[in-house]
């Protein structure tokens, strides 16, 4: 019996919005609160001259996303692919390089082989699972990889790549729940065919509106961060600024992180507060370089390179199909990004611009404009692309990732087991935790 359950959610990123989608269908009675002035959370799209869209945070989706393909196509939207056009750059060492080495294939078949043995759900549950939950990344790429830059190269694109996060940050464990999560290194990898294949016309946060449009009247409240929960036997409340909001069960849709700056009476136990403790933000600077065109592709080059050292370690062609300007988009990952971080703006500007440069020759240093977002700076969301386990944490305490304590259930990306991380994993999670509150 659903009807008229009242349900709070808390946060309306696209886990939050899937989980009030779901239980609204369902039939409860539901009120997000939401800490923003605006729904959609880690997404943001600004739009420059001749209509061009530049998304500032999550913007691709791809093959076996099935969720968020079908929410496109829900809510009256549409994909278009990638830019794709010329060859990708290998910048090795400081200079071009035609092939990777043969190595990072074998030790990315290697990860996909160890990968496989995992159950998303449960990777603490692996018989192997202690021994890499406490192997240093970066230690495990320099003892496998045949030499440095290669375990150099292959820390920056998967340790920084998928999680923003550096290579001697994290735990092998990890990353094989990342790649086990999403189905292996080919798909996160890829663009056609893998994770960035497509983008949604219009940017992720039209998905979002919709999303919230098709909410009941006076079901959203924005501009409500909640402070604190409170449980009893009878019920549990979320206390904003302005008052309070009674549920028979809240869904708690935050990265780990933020769910851990609210207050919990009665506490939460401590190995579910102790993970919120150990599960920080990614750290990632995404930017984009706009020109009068995608000068790049009429020299065979597709904007798109990755690289073994350097501040950018990868930047693709992010031009889209329908205006004329060029926007090239360069990714820093965590001690990169932090040395970015701590630069005047023109030094800064100086040295991304001489990252381009590297990619596409002397022209990216002449830019319209250059486009600047640091979500580490958000108090809403405090970095990205998502929050990861440090060390020995999913051993510990990975179980309490997922489990409900009393009325309060945890969804966001960070708690999904299919394509964690990602769109596609917090609207699963939200779904997910939808299920589970409407299961009892
Ligand atoms: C730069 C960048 C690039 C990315 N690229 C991609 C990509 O290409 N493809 C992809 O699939 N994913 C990408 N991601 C990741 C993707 O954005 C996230 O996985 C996804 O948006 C997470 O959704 P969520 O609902 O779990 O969390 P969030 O989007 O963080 O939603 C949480 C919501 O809760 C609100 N909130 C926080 N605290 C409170 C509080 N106390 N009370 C009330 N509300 C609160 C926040 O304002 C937010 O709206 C990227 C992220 C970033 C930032």
């Amino acid at each position: 019996m659903t009807d008229g359950i009242r349900v709070v959610v808390v946060g309306a990123g696209f886990s939050g919005l899937a989980a009030a989608l779901a239980l609204t269908r369902a039939g409860a009675q539901v009120r997000v609160l939401e800490a923003r002035d605006r729904v959609g959370g880690r997404v943001l799209t600004r739009w420059l001259p001749e209509l061009t869209q530049v998304d500032l945070g999550a913007q691709w989706i791809g093959p076996t996303q099935d969720r968020m393909y079908a929410l496109v196509a829900e809510h009256g939207l549409a994909t278009f692919a990638s830019a794709a056009v010329g060859a990708p750059t290998l910048l090795w060492a400081g200079r071009r390089r035609a092939e990777p080495p043969a190595d990072v294939a074998r030790v990315l078949s290697l990860l996909d082989e160890y990968a496989a043995r995992l159950d998303p759900a449960a990777p603490w549950r692996a018989p192997e699972a202690a021994q890499w939950d406490r192997t240093i990344l970066g230690g495990w790429l320099r003892s496998t990889a045949g030499d440095g830059d290669t375990a150099d190269y292959l820390g920056r694109l998967l340790a920084g790549g998928l999680l923003a996060t550096g290579a001697d940050e994290l735990s092998l464990l990890h990353l094989l729940f990342y790649l086990c999560s999403a189905g292996g290194t080919a798909p996160l990898l890829g663009m056609a065919g893998g994770a960035q294949q497509d983008r949604i016309v219009g940017g992720p946060p039209a998905l979002a509106e919709r999303m919230a449009g098709a909410l009941p009247p006076g079901t959203l409240t924005l501009a409500a961060p909640v402070r604190s929960i409170e449980q009893s036997a009878d019920g549990v409340t979320a206390w904003t600024d302005t008052g309070r909001v009674d549920g028979d069960a809240l869904v708690v849709a935050l990265a780990p992180a933020l769910a851990g700056r609210i207050r919990y009476a009665p506490p939460l136990p401590a190995l579910r507060d102790g993970l919120t403790q150990r599960m920080p933000m990614g750290s990632a600077l995404k930017v984009h370089a706009v020109y009068p065109e995608p000068f790049w592709r009429a020299d065979g080059l597709s904007g798109v390179s990755t690289s073994s050292a350097g501040p950018l370690t990868e930047t693709v062609d992010n031009s889209t199909p329908t205006s004329p300007l060029g926007v090239l988009t360069g990714f820093s990952y965590s001690s990169e990004a932090a040395t970015l971080r701590g630069m005047s703006p023109a030094q800064r500007r100086r040295c991304l611009l001489e990252g381009f440069a590297a990619v596409v020759g002397p022209r990216a240093g002449d830019p319209m404009d250059l486009v600047e977002y640091d979500w580490s700076s958000e108090e809403w969301t405090r970095g990205c692309f998502s929050g990861a386990p440090t060390p020995g944490t999913w051993i510990a305490y990975g179980p309490h990732l997922r489990s409900p304590v009393g009325r309060v259930h945890w969804a966001g990306t960070e708690t999904a087991t299919h394509w964690a991380g990602y769109l596609e994993g917090a609207v699963r999670a939200g779904e997910r935790a939808a299920a589970e509150v409407l299961a009892g």
